[in-house]
């Protein structure tokens, strides 16, 4: 029973075999992997009792080769008959007594030490999701998408793989390997010695070949992941795709890939078949090089039989232990690359805290919502995405927002939400200024319906209850819906239970919109940020919209993004803006009156009206 069947056996099955994960980036050095000390701590009594069954069983299984040896010796010796078969019996019924102390121990080490692995994994997740959702969208913008989630999911499991099973099976190879070697040195020094010399030869062509494997694997697999995401990315948009005819040219850009990775492929199996040559010839070349220089010991008498049999097998523990070593450092390696990334997002702080205490709100608020004075530019841009904005929206008051695109009008409602901070400047509700309040409980004070009505995988009922904080009653739930003129479509399709399809693509733009305000209205806050979608409804759906919009602002302060007429029709004042501030405000008629810039967009609206 080797190192190398043992661990094939029971580690190796746990390995991260996934291309995703393998394609990981590497660490230069082991000391990332020291970040995951605090969570090691955790759970230090799990690791104390997974680290004493590995010494106990890597002893027993190194007691193995030495019994074998003095079980042959004592065939050797000068007893015979009886005697003899029962010194025989004694020594194998000890080989037998260590070989199952070694299974029964290696099991309980495999136990432990994997569940150590999946505990910490587990935790890791869960922080680092935690971190991640904490994380403003300044955070997240300045990391690449589906990175995050390779850092949650990827990054996690070859830490998993690392502590649950490479860990382990480093120190027990490096356990069993000094072991042997100094075995192999006591039972007779001088061969010992020449087979030492003689490994890391051997190990030679192994190291260099794997590195051409390794280089031909990572350049196919990243072109394989450019591919992929390329892939993924047509066939999410696949109705875009064929419409525009262009099944063709991403067919033949994915097949120049997929034979990239064919060539890649026959390098890196070129490469493996000279390996395996190199091995079997090491090996066994090995092997009859201790047989022949042991054949020769034993007939000079300077060792006996038995000894040459310990040596023999602790040789092989030995060479199969460098070999291993070889191979889980990449693991190790990996592993230590995944930990600096994990910790990467672990270190972040949020940008958006709570203070050390938080102001008290007024209850219930008016939704008196003012800013005063606000500046603010997003870290990219060149130019402030608002200068000097302030505005007072009175309880109860219907704003529409309007301006040219990149005006700053969903900067506003960014702000408004704490997303972001101002750089100057203050925004306040009830007088209350939100940098002195906690961020969740100053989000409380807002429902917000995004143009892009974005619902997820799941039912209506999902989706609404989404806005609420608590639990939410089926009742408050189906007056939402109804007030959002989502009720109708929604009891055709089997009310709350209705399944809308993946991100709500089994509705239709207009329905995604009531939904999306039947969500906001079942917050019950006092502001409503409405961005009203900017693209065409058909003059049903639009009236059903206006009408919902008109029951939700009710009661309410309400703030829309305005891009439809009816809508700013209805608002009890107009806000114009420009290049980042106010140019222009007052009710409908009396800024085409003015003449400026809003009467210049209306006319425009109006155009487009007759035209359509
Ligand atoms: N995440 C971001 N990072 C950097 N710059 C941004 C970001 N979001 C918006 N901007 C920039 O800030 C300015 C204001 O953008 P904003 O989205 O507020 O405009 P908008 O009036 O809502 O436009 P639209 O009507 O087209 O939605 C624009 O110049 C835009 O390019």
């Amino acid at each position: 029973m080797s190192e190398t069947s043992d661990s094939v056996t029971e580690d190796r099955r746990e390995t991260a075999s996934d291309d995703a994960i393998k394609n990981r980036p590497k660490a230069r050095s082991i000391k990332p992997l020291a970040l995951l000390w605090p969570y090691v701590k955790r759970h230090i009594g799990l690791v104390l009792i997974a680290l004493v069954f590995l010494v106990v069983a890597t002893m027993a299984s190194l007691a193995i080769p030495f019994l074998f040896g003095e079980a042959v010796d004592a065939g050797q010796g000068g007893a015979s008959g009886a005697e003899l078969l029962a010194t025989i019996d004694r020594y194998f019924l000890y080989v037998l007594a260590a070989a199952v102390a070694m299974g029964v121990l290696s099991a309980l080490r495999f136990y432990f030490v994997s569940r150590f692995g999946e505990r910490v994994a587990a935790d890791l997740r869960t922080d680092l999701y935690a971190k991640l959702l904490s994380l403003s969208p300044r955070f997240h913008s300045s990391i690449r998408s589906g990175e995050a989630v390779s850092r949650l999911t990827a990054d996690v499991s070859l830490i998993e793989t690392f502590l649950g099973s490479s860990a382990s099976l480093a120190s027990r190879t490096l356990l069993s390997t000094t072991g042997a070697i100094i075995m192999m040195l006591v039972t007779n020094w001088q061969l010992g010695g020449t087979l030492l010399l003689m490994i890391p030869l051997a190990m030679l062509p192994v190291l260099v070949i794997g590195r051409i494997i390794r280089g031909a694997s990572s350049k196919a697999q990243s072109r394989l992941a450019e591919a992929g995401a390329d892939a993924s990315e047509a066939l999410d948009a696949i109705e875009l795709v064929q419409a525009y005819g262009q099944e063709e040219r991403r067919r033949l850009s994915f097949t120049a890939a997929a034979e990239a990775v064919f060539k890649a492929g026959l390098k890196r199996i070129t490469a493996r078949a000279f390996m395996i040559l190199a091995v079997s010839i090491m090996l066994l070349g090995g092997m009859v090089g201790i047989l022949w220089l042991g054949a020769r010991a034993v007939a000079n008498e300077t060792m006996t039989p038995g000894e040459l049999t310990q040596m023999i097998l602790y040789a092989f523990y030995a060479g199969s232990g460098f070999g291993m070593l070889a191979e889980v450092w990449g693991e190790v390696m990996r592993a230590a690359g995944a930990s600096d990334r994990a910790s990467e997002i672990l270190k972040e702080t949020p940008d958006i805290r709570a203070p050390e205490q938080s102001a008290p709100l007024a209850s219930p608020s008016t939704g008196h919502l003012v800013f005063d004075q606000v500046g603010f530019a997003y870290d990219t841009g060149d130019l402030p995405a608002l200068k000097d904005f302030s505005l007072d929206i009175e309880p109860g008051e219907f704003v529409a927002l309007v301006g040219p695109s990149g005006a700053g009008k969903s900067t506003v409602f960014r702000l408004a939400l704490r997303l972001f901070d101002p750089q100057s400047g203050r925004i306040l509700v009830d007088g209350v200024a939100a940098a002195s309040i906690d961020p969740a409980l100053w989000r409380s004070l807002f429902a917000y319906a995004p143009q892009e009505s974005a619902l997820f995988t799941g039912t209506a009922r999902e989706n609404i209850a989404f806005g609420s904080v608590g639990p939410v009653s089926d009742e408050k739930l189906v007056k939402a819906a109804k007030m959002a003129e989502a009720w109708s479509f929604l009891e055709e399709k089997g009310g709350l239970d209705a399944h809308i399809g993946q991100k709500g693509r089994s509705l239709s733009g207009g329905q995604r919109q009531r939904i999306a305000l039947a969500r906001a209205l079942v917050r019950e806050a006092p502001i409503l940020l409405l961005d009203e979608a900017t693209s065409a409804l058909d003059s049903e759906s639009e009236r059903l919209v206006q009408k919902a919009i008109s029951t939700a602002a009710e009661g309410r302060t309400t703030l829309v993004i305005a891009h439809r007429l009816s809508t700013i029709r209805r608002a009890d004042r107009i806000v114009v803006m420009d290049k980042g501030a106010i140019v222009e405000q007052g009710t409908h008629d009396a800024l085409v009156a003015q003449g400026g810039l809003y009467a210049r967009l209306a006319e425009m609206q109006f155009a487009a009206q007759a035209a359509e």
